[in-house]
């Protein structure tokens, strides 16, 4: 898997360019661009307010009002339907606690797996062994109520599910939001297990010390617009970059 992964790495899969998106009256992205290569994390920080689950929701189809354009794999995706832009394979996994809280994670699982064209049950099972390879945490709680897992399993629950999706690219809102540092650092190795796939994967952050661990390059947002962006060994030593991510 990470063989395949890496000859696909260093392609750039997702492209945003001069992106603009509205809440009705309001104005809140204001030409942002970035670009997501096969197998890496990019960084997407800035303090709270400034854009970043705008631009992941406008990227996934879920704010009606934008300009711009979005491509994937030079596929032009902007102002397709949420449900058309995860078939192409740009799926979003949204902050906070979200699941089916009475399935269990087999049956969240499954649902998930039956979305994507896994109808074969070969192809279902097939499926279900790559993501316990990544998420095997998961494997041993396949009996449990997703809504007794802890935070940390719930966000590997709902990032299962979305690479159950067939993702090209991941889009990942605040996965560390309210989590302690330990499940911090086992998400940490559960995001690289992903992006080992060769999954490109948009890491939008508040915690930028856990970010700049997972990333090689990052934007920095400020007022909607991209401030600052670049390697991530260059960002984290920036007095300016800091002043921005508020550290
Ligand atoms: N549904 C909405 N309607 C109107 N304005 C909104 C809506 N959602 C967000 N905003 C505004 O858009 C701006 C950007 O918010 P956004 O949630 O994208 O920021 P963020 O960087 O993700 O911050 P946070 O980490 O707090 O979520 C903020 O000023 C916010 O108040």
């Amino acid at each position: 898997m990470a063989g395949s992964a890496s000859s696909a790495q260093d392609q750039t899969v997702l492209q945003v360019e001069n992106l603009h998106a509205y809440y009705g009256q309001s104005h809140i992205l204001h030409g942002v661009s970035l670009q997501v290569h096969s197998g890496e994390v990019v960084a997407l920080l800035g303090r709270n307010g400034v854009g970043k689950t705008t631009t992941l929701r406008a990227i996934a189809g879920l704010i009606p009002q934008v300009q711009g354009h979005i491509k994937l794999a030079e596929r032009e995706l902007t102002h397709l339907p949420a449900y058309q832009i995860a078939r192409q394979g740009v799926v979003y996994v949204p902050s906070g606690r979200r699941s089916f809280a009475q399935l269990t994670v087999r049956e969240c699982l499954q649902v998930a797996v039956e979305g994507r064209g896994h109808r074969k049950k070969k192809d279902a099972s097939e499926a279900f062994d790559r993501v316990f390879e990544i998420f095997p945490a998961l494997k041993e709680r396949l009996h449990v109520a997703a809504g007794v897992l802890s935070g940390g399993q719930n966000q590997m629950l709902k990032m299962a599910c979305a690479f159950l999706a067939n993702p090209i690219i991941l889009l990942l809102d605040e996965p560390t939001e309210g989590l302690a540092p330990l499940v911090v650092k086992e998400l940490h190795n559960r995001i690289a297990a992903l992006a080992q796939t060769g999954v490109g994967i948009l890491l939008a952050e508040q915690n930028s010390k856990f970010a700049f661990s997972l990333s090689e390059r990052a934007y920095i947002l400020n007022k909607g617009a991209v401030q600052l962006s670049g390697d991530v060994t260059d960002l984290s030593d920036s007095e300016e970059a800091l002043l921005y991510l508020g550290v």
